[in-house]
């Protein structure tokens, strides 16, 4: 199975949609049905389901996730980690939507009241070691073992290395797009990601690319 690095990824992407035409915040919609496929697979405590969303796509991933938790009528709550002021256009865009689905943004949340968090905070654009406070909450989310499905990558994991940028939340599954992430098997990250499952979510790779890893079929679950 071919794994990409994150700058193979961007690449993807960037193809998919400036060269292919497709609208990114379609791939935000695909990503965020593969993941709610995933959480509705039977596997998991739904009872109150706390989507961490962060500042940029993989945080509009998330609130696309909550939007359409919430219109299956399924208890989420949707907290921002970060100034949303800050946040990517792709953010804002999605919150707008949510606001007009009814679904009111959590200030402050209990994760012990939360039965699953989704991790929606930082994926394959993580470039730096994390801000303190966030390292801090993720070592506290870790303590109280919580049931964490990580959306593409798991926070403070290194998309192409592996290695762990100051704090790293402990995934039971990773639902990652398009290819594997070098950075999900190999390294803390290889561990932290728990079950890996890859998502097609109709991104085109570029005719001439060259992958610069790969690995045995049975390392990674397509699903
Ligand atoms: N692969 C695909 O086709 C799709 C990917 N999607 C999702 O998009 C994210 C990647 O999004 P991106 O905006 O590039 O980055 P992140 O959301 O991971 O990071 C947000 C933003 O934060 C800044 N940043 C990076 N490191 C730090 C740091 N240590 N402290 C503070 N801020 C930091 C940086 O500017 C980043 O841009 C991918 O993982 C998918 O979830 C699409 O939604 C669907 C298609
Ligand atoms: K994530």
């Amino acid at each position: 199975m071919q794994l990409v690095t994150a700058a193979e990824m961007q690449k993807i992407d960037n193809y998919t949609i400036e060269t292919i035409g497709m609208p990114q915040d379609v791939l935000i919609e695909r990503a965020a049905l593969a993941v709610v496929e995933v959480i509705g697979a039977g596997h998991f405590n739904l009872d109150h389901v706390l989507v961490l969303s962060g500042l940029g796509n993989n945080g509009a991933d998330g609130v696309a996730i909550a939007r359409l938790l919430y219109a299956q009528g399924i208890n989420v709550s949707l907290q921002f980690v970060g100034n949303v002021a800050r946040a990517k256009e792709t953010v804002t865009r999605q919150l707008n939507i949510i606001e007009n689905y009814g679904l009111v943004r959590a200030e402050k949340s209990d994760f012990n009241e939360a039965t699953l968090i989704i991790d929606a905070i930082f994926g394959i654009g993580l470039n730096n070691i994390l801000p303190e406070g966030l390292q801090k909450m993720i070592k506290a989310a870790n303590h109280i073992e919580k049931t964490v499905i990580a959306v593409d990558v798991p926070t403070g994991i290194d998309a192409t290395t592996g290695e762990v940028r100051g704090a790293a939340l402990k995934a039971h599954t990773t639902v990652t797009f398009g290819y594997g992430k070098s950075g999900l098997n190999q390294h803390v990250g290889g561990y932290l990601s728990g079950n890996v499952i890859v998502k097609n979510i109709g991104l085109l790779t570029p005719p001439d690319f060259i992958f610069s890893c790969q690995i045995k079929d049975s390392a990674v679950a397509a699903v």
